[in-house]
């Protein structure tokens, strides 16, 4: 059993950015990105930081505004549209999910797709379907792909089930096993779908993005899969002495032993989802400098 080390990948990752954003900085040319929160979520509240400390660390230049959770959608818009218009932004993230009175959608919509390091604008939805890579592919599934490739996986013509099918996750990591680079047979399942564990069987890479802590099992896995855990759950651990400790939506030690590989949680797709967004923002500002 491999374990695939997110969290050195990641670092590896940044140290090539970090390189290259000194290199644009000496041509007058530092990447910015503006991270958005609204609420007092504190995992949230928890993401955000490490964005913003991952920008500092790389040289970059960086904004954190933190709206009160009864900040109205009008007002999140009207700072939208000024990040839009700030020459020192090169990316503008909004911590998702906002807050039950803000419509995401209409949020989303309002970012400069030239400026949307999340991918989440209907431009950037487009471009990946159409496989145009002058878009933005959302963070988490751009680091696993990363993450299949730094550990030598070969997707092409393998068999990928995705269980989760959100815009964040669950559909562009779909979209990305299947385009013409990777070749693999995909399958999507989801809450209605019948018999999980037998789809999941026929999985060569299983991908497993669903929220419910350890949910996937033993067996739910063929011997010999590469399993990919996006999941980051809280759960109650009186030991720990912040009271709770992460794990994924994969029973870790259940499973391990039948994988050929696997990512653990903490330490796996989390430190490469901010990776991409540091890497997806030095891309914008490459973009937006070249028009
Ligand atoms: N590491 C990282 O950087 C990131 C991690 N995450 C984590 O990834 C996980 C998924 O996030 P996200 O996609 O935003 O979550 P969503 O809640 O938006 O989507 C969850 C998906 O899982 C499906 N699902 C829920 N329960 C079951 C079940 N019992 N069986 C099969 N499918 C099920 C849902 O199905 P249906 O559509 O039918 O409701 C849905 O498609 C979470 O743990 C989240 O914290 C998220 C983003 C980044
Ligand atoms: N617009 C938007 N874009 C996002 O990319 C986005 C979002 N909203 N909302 C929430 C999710 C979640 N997310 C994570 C990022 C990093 C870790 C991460 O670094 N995790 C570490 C530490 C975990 C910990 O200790 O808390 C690890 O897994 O090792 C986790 C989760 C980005 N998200």
């Amino acid at each position: 059993m491999q374990r695939i080390e997110g969290k050195t990948v990641a670092e590896a990752v940044l140290a090539t950015l970090k390189q290259e954003i000194a290199a644009m900085g000496a041509q007058g040319c530092t990447p910015g990105l503006a991270v958005v929160l609204v609420g007092e979520d504190p995992a949230s509240q928890v993401y955000v930081g490490s964005k913003v400390k991952a920008c500092a660390e790389l040289g970059m230049y960086s904004q954190k505004w933190a709206m009160p959770a009864e900040t109205t959608q009008e007002e999140l818009i009207d700072l939208i549209k000024q990040l839009n218009a700030d020459d020192r932004i090169h990316g503008i993230l909004v911590q998702s999910p906002p807050p039950a009175h803000i419509d995401e959608e209409a949020v989303v919509r309002a970012i400069d797709p030239r400026k949307d390091v999340d991918g989440f604008h209907p431009e950037n939805v487009a471009k990946l379907v159409l496989e145009d890579e002058t878009g933005f592919v959302p963070c988490t599934p751009l680091g696993c792909m990363e993450l299949l490739k730094a550990a030598g996986i070969c997707t092409q013509g393998a068999h990928a089930v995705v269980i989760g099918r959100s815009m964040i996750v669950g559909k562009p990591m779909a979209n990305l096993l299947l385009s013409r680079k990777a070749n693999a047979t995909v399958t999507i399942a989801h809450s209605r779908t019948k018999d999980l564990p037998a789809v999941c069987r026929t999985a060569d890479i299983l991908i497993a993005a669903v929220g419910r802590p350890e949910m996937v099992t033993a067996d739910y896995v063929k011997e010999g899969a590469v399993v990919i855990d996006v999941g980051i759950n809280r759960i109650e651990d009186p030991t720990r002495p912040r009271g709770y400790r992460i794990v994924g939506d994969v029973d870790f030690e259940s499973v391990a032993p039948k994988c050929k590989a696997i990512t653990p949680v903490p330490g796996g797709v989390g430190p490469m989802t901010i990776a991409m967004l540091m890497s997806n923002t030095v891309k914008a500002c490459k973009q937006l400098a070249a028009q």
